[in-house]
C-alpha cells in the first residue's frame, strides 16, 4: 500500500480545485474589484454547442454583449415597427447564466435601415424618430442591461463630428438628446459614449472627453466612456498611454469600460505575433486593472473562429484570445496575468497545441451658432441666458431642445 504524506495530501487538496477549475478572466477580474470580464456573442453562434457551453462559462464571462441583434438595422428595420426577437435571445441568455448585458447600440451611422439613413428628415422629424427609437428599445431592455452604448462612433479621426445623417440634420446636439432620451425611458441603466481609437492620447480621444462634457452641460446624464480596442498587434498602444487617455475620461467623473477589446494580426499567425499579441493584450488589460474607473472588458467574441475581423480586415485575422479550434492563445495566459490570475491552461502555438470633435457650446450664459440648447429658447420665450450669435436666430423644436440656426 503507498502511503501519502499528509503535506503531499495537504498540497494536492489545496491545488486541485485550481487545476480543475483554473482562474478564468471573469473571476480574477471580480477578485481584481472590476465588475465583469465579458464577451460579445451573435445569434447565429449559438447553435454551435461547443461554443455555446464556453460562452456559457461564467468563471470566465461575467458580461455579454450582442455583436449585431440590437442594432437599429436589426430592431426597427421599418418605421415604427420594432422586432425584438433576436435581441431577446441574448438577453435571455444573459439571465440564464446570470451574466451582465452590455446593450448596444442605438444611435450608430453604421447597420442603419434606409428608411433612416436615406430618408429625408427635418430636424424635428429626425429627433422625433430617434427618441421612438430609443424610448421603444430602452423600455423594451429596462432592468436587462447594465448598459447601452447610447451613441456609437460619433467622431472622425482628427476629432470632428463624423458626417452621420444624425450630425448633417441635427448637429452635435443629436447627442444629448439621444442621451436624455434614454435616461427617461430607463433611469437606472448606465449610459455610455462609444468609440474607437480614443484609448490613448489624441485630438480624437480629447474630442471624446468633449463629448462627455457636451452631454453633462445640457444637463443629461452620461455614465460612461466606451473603449473599443479593436488594435493591431505590434501597435497597440502601450500600457502607460492607454493608462493616462483613461484618467483624463475618469476625472470627468465617467466610469470606463474595454468594450469590443480584439488585437488582430496579419496572417499567417506566427509564434513571434501570437507572443506580441499577448503582451498587447496584457498591457491593455493592465491599463484596465490599474484604473479604478475602469469597470470592466469585453471582448468582441473569444474564438477566431466568429471573429468578425477576416470580414472586415482583408488578410487580417486571429484577434481573439481562443483560436478557431477553441484552445487557448497566449493571449488568454497574458489576459489573465494582468488580471492577477492564475494560469492551468492549454494555450496554442502557430503550429500546435501545448499545455501548460470639439464642441462649441458654452455651459451657461454664452452665445451658441448652430449648436442645441436645452430649453433655452422657445415658444412661451427665453428661459435662460443662451442668447445666438449675430445672424442666427434661436429656433423651438420642442421642450427639450432648441438651436441657434
Ligand atoms: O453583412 C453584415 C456584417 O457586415 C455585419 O458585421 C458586423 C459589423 O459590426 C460588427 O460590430 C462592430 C465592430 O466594431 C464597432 O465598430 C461596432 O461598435 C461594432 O458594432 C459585428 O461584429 C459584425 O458582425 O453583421 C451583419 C451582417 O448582415
Amino acid at each position: 500500500m503507498v502511503r501519502v504524506s499528509s503535506k503531499i495530501l495537504a498540497l494536492v487538496v489545496g491545488v486541485l480545485p485550481q487545476l480543475i477549475q483554473g482562474s478564468g478572466l471573469h473571476t480574477a477580474a471580480v477578485a481584481k474589484g472590476k465588475l465583469y470580464f465579458g464577451s460579445a456573442t451573435d445569434n447565429s453562434e449559438l447553435t454551435d454547442t461547443a461554443y455555446l457551453t464556453q460562452l456559457n462559462n461564467t468563471d470566465d464571462f461575467g458580461q455579454i454583449t450582442p455583436g449585431n441583434s440590437q442594432k437599429w438595422d436589426t430592431i426597427e428595420p421599418t418605421q415604427n415597427q420594432f422586432s425584438y426577437t433576436k435581441g431577446d435571445v441574448i438577453a435571455n441568455l444573459a439571465k440564464a447564466n446570470d451574466q451582465k448585458l452590455r446593450c448596444h447600440t442605438l444611435v450608430w451611422h453604421s447597420q442603419l435601415p434606409s428608411w433612416v439613413s436615406s430618408g429625408t428628415w427635418t430636424n424635428a422629424t429626425l429627433i422625433a424618430a430617434m427618441k421612438n427609437h430609443i424610448t421603444n428599445v430602452v423600455t423594451h431592455y429596462k432592468g436587462d442591461c447594465y448598459a447601452w452604448d447610447v451613441v456609437n462612433e460619433a467622431l472622425n479621426e482628427d476629432g470632428s463630428y463624423r458626417d452621420s445623417i444624425f450630425y448633417q440634420t441635427i448637429g452635435p446636439a443629436y447627442i444629448p438628446i439621444a442621451f436624455a432620451a434614454a435616461a427617461a425611458a430607463d433611469p437606472d441603466v448606465k449610459l455610455y459614449y462609444n468609440d474607437y481609437n480614443i484609448e490613448s492620447s489624441g485630438s480624437k480621444a480629447m474630442a471624446a472627453q468633449n463629448i462627455v462634457k457636451l452631454v453633462q452641460s445640457y444637463g443629461a446624464k452620461i455614465d460612461g466612456v466606451g473603449l473599443q480596442a479593436h488594435f493591431i498587434v505590434g501597435s497597440t498602444p502601450s500600457q502607460s498611454s492607454q493608462a493616462s487617455v483613461l484618467s483624463a475620461y475618469a476625472a470627468l467623473g465617467v466610469e470606463i469600460a474595454y468594450t469590443e477589446l480584439d488585437i488582430r494580426m496579419t496572417l499567417p499567425s506566427t509564434d513571434a505575433l501570437l507572443a506580441q499579441q499577448k503582451t498587447d493584450y496584457t498591457n491593455t488589460v493592465a491599463a484596465c486593472v490599474a484604473e479604478k474607473s475602469c469597470i470592466g472588458i469585453t471582448i468582441w467574441d473569444w474564438t477566431d473562429k466568429y471573429s468578425w475581423v477576416p470580414n472586415t480586415f482583408s488578410g487580417q485575422g486571429a484577434a481573439c484570445p481562443w483560436d478557431e479550434n477553441y484552445a487557448k492563445k497566449p493571449a488568454y495566459t497574458g489576459i489573465l496575468s494582468a488580471l492577477g490570475g492564475t494560469a492551468t491552461t492549454t494555450t496554442t502555438s502557430a503550429g500546435q497545441s501545448t499545455t501548460s470633435s470639439t464642441s462649441t457650446t458654452s455651459s451657461s450664459g454664452g452665445s451658441t451658432t448652430g449648436i442645441a440648447r436645452w430649453g433655452q429658447c422657445g415658444g412661451s420665450g427665453w428661459t435662460g441666458g443662451t442668447t445666438c450669435a449675430s445672424g442666427y436666430t434661436c429656433t423651438y423644436f420642442n421642450d427639450y431642445y432648441s438651436q441657434c440656426l
